[in-house]
């Protein structure tokens, strides 16, 4: 028997209720040899980059936000275990006991580095209450700790997999017969520093591991019905899309469908391992098919919008043409940051690039960019995306602002309003 991997999400871990619910949609696979990757609960992972920067800026309000963080879990682990006595107390009071020494210290290392010590603790515990819960209603699994199969390198805050480390590590610890729970998201570099894959990368944790194993299939369970064709929380009379191609769903993911981390795709792609999209409220109902085959069934418009942009401007200071020099070198420093680019334009002096409004790094590369070049930026403005477009369709994400950018290919129109 080929083993499967199941992720969950924060949504599916967020409280007391949707850990039971985890056991519940476990009941539906009775006998299946399964690799559980779980995320932090919640928000925990915001309320942890929160706590970096409280570190970074003088320590203020470090200690309330542990406190909460710790009130958050004991309140979700009260509900779970009824008796105190049970050992994940105190696996999780050492774990916040760690995450309070770290904090009394001085930041070792740089931002990044510090950042992925922290913010790898969300998954740390959530793993813990989880496979805790599991083992105690009588669905046994072994904990694993991520730190110890995923290699990465040391781009901290956005770590690239050693897959062959990984694979010879994850072979030599994952066994027929059994049940895991691993954390997604982090990982560590080869001095066992903690590394995470990028904001919501438990996806793509889940997309590694399934590739490694030559997984039957990965399963992303998800508060949806499966993946439709817009956000049901931004659009109207949206749709489940039954079947997409990988081709397509990396397409999707890449414009900001946010249903599915855009890194997820490739690996699974490559050994043809399907990719389901499953609602853990109805874990019967059949949810969204990504496999090799046509783009789209049924074929509808995508819509895709992205809020919290930054629309930067950037021009010559002397009216010289933008040209490929300069924009190697725009490119270049992106890359440094770890930026990527939602959307692009050019003009005879100006670039502009729509980008994620990541409150770390966008001031820090506004201040690098502007040393050679005039900046203007709009912040807090959306990016709507509609691939296989009809006018219907443009015409209704036109109406949503005051128009700042357009741009239309084949196969997508795009449009940045204010
Ligand atoms: N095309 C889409 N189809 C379905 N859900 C989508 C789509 N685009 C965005 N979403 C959003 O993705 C959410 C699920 O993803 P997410 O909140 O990241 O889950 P988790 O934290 O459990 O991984 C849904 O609640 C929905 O609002
Ligand atoms: N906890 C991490 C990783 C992750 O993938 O989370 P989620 O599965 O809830 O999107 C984050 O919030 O970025």
């Amino acid at each position: 028997m080929r083993m499967k991997v199941f992720k969950f999400g924060g949504a599916s871990v967020k409280d007391a209720e949707s850990v039971k619910n985890v056991a519940n949609v476990l009941g539906h696979f009775p006998g299946e040899e399964i690799l559980i990757v779980v995320s932090a609960m919640g928000k925990t992972t915001n309320a942890l980059e929160e706590l970096v920067q409280k570190f970074y800026n003088g320590k203020e309000g470090c200690s309330d936000i542990i406190t909460k963080i710790k009130q958050d879990h004991f309140s979700i682990i009260d509900e779970l275990f009824p008796s105190d006595e049970h050992r994940v107390h105190n696996d999780i009071e050492i774990l916040i006991t760690q995450l309070q020494i770290i904090t009394q210290g001085t930041p070792e290392g740089n931002f990044n580095q510090v950042y992925d010590q922290i913010v790898s603790f969300g998954e740390l515990i959530s793993t813990k209450i989880v496979s805790s819960y599991l083992n105690s209603s009588g669905y046994q699994n072994k904990w694993l700790d991520a730190r110890r199969l995923i290699r990465t390198d040391q781009n901290f805050r956005f770590a690239r997999v050693d897959w062959s480390f990984t694979e010879r590590m994850v072979k030599d610890t994952i066994k027929p017969g059994n049940r895991y729970v691993i954390q997604g998201f982090i990982g560590s570099d080869d001095d066992l520093n903690p590394t995470t894959l990028g904001r919501e990368g438990s996806d793509y944790t889940a997309s590694v591991l399934g590739y490694v194993l030559g997984a039957e299939e990965v399963v992303i369970w998800k508060d949806v019905p499966g993946v439709l064709n817009g956000d049901p929380k931004v659009f109207d009379n949206v749709e489940l899309l039954n079947e997409i191609s990988y081709r397509e769903a990396i397409e999707l993911a890449y414009y900001g469908a946010s249903v599915i981390h855009p890194k997820t795709i490739q690996p699974l792609q490559k050994k043809l391992i399907p990719l389901r999209v499953k609602s853990f409220v109805n874990p019967s109902e059949v949810g969204t098919l990504i496999r090799e085959g046509s783009d789209l069934s049924p074929f509808l418009p995508c819509f895709i919008k992205k809020d919290n942009q930054t629309l930067i401007t950037i021009s010559t200071r002397d009216l010289a043409f933008i040209v490929e020099d300069h924009l190697s070198m725009i490119y270049k420093t992106l890359h440094q940051f770890g930026v990527r680019v939602n959307m692009t334009q050019n003009t005879a002096i100006s670039s502009s690039f729509c980008i994620n409004n990541d409150p770390i790094t966008v001031p820090k590369l506004i201040e690098e960019l502007g040393k050679d070049f005039d900046i203007t930026y709009n912040e807090g403005v959306n990016l709507y995306s509609v691939r296989h477009y009809d006018d219907n369709a443009v015409s209704r994400v036109k109406k949503s602002g005051e128009i700042l950018l357009e741009q239309i290919s084949r196969n997508t129109y795009q449009v940045v309003t204010i």
